[in-house]
């Protein structure tokens, strides 16, 4: 069997979207880059659901939530985790992505994650749409190829 890699047919598929509010100027930067890709690969607007949690340490519950509900092929997982003073933000950025890899791992679709975590505003700011690219982005073409690989591996 040869799988194709690449491939991001995007017509017919619903993806959910959770988008962390927490440093939101960043997240909607994020969400944007995210909807404007899926829509160019040909996913309708109706298709998109977007759900709203506090903060990134929430994006894992609702991630598995959204993967299990049978409504969706697939999830982006979107935030931006920004150091401070202290040691939680590396409480936070560990246990989100050891959740969010959890629930892509255990559950049914794939979840992708587009979570910044960054020593500055401005390293966070230039990755969601700036000289970085955006992350969003990024997450909407590989998790149209994902559901495409887990597609064709399935028809075998
Ligand atoms: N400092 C950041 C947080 N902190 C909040 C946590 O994500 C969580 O909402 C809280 O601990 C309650 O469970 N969240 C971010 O998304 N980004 C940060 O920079
Ligand atoms: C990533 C965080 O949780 C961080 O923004 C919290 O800031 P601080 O460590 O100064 O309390």
């Amino acid at each position: 069997m040869t799988v194709m890699v690449g491939q991001r047919a995007g017509k017919g598929h619903k993806i959910g979207l959770v988008v962390a509010q927490f440093n939101e100027l960043v997240t909607e930067k994020l969400q944007a880059g995210a909807v404007s890709q899926l829509k160019k690969y040909g996913v309708s607007q109706d298709d998109i659901t977007v759900v709203k949690v506090p903060g990134a340490m929430e994006l894992p519950r609702i991630a598995k939530r959204l993967a299990t509900s049978q409504t969706v092929d697939g999830v982006i997982a979107l935030g931006a985790v920004i150091r401070g003073e202290t040691s939680h933000y590396d409480y936070v950025c560990a246990e989100t992505a050891s959740g969010l890899a959890q629930v892509s791992l255990d559950g049914p679709v794939p979840v992708m994650f587009g979570v910044l975590t960054t020593d500055t505003l401005d390293q966070a700011i230039n990755r969601a749409g700036g000289k970085g690219g955006n992350k969003g982005a990024d997450c909407a073409d590989g998790v149209l190829e994902m559901i495409s690989i887990e597609q064709q591996i399935i028809a075998g």
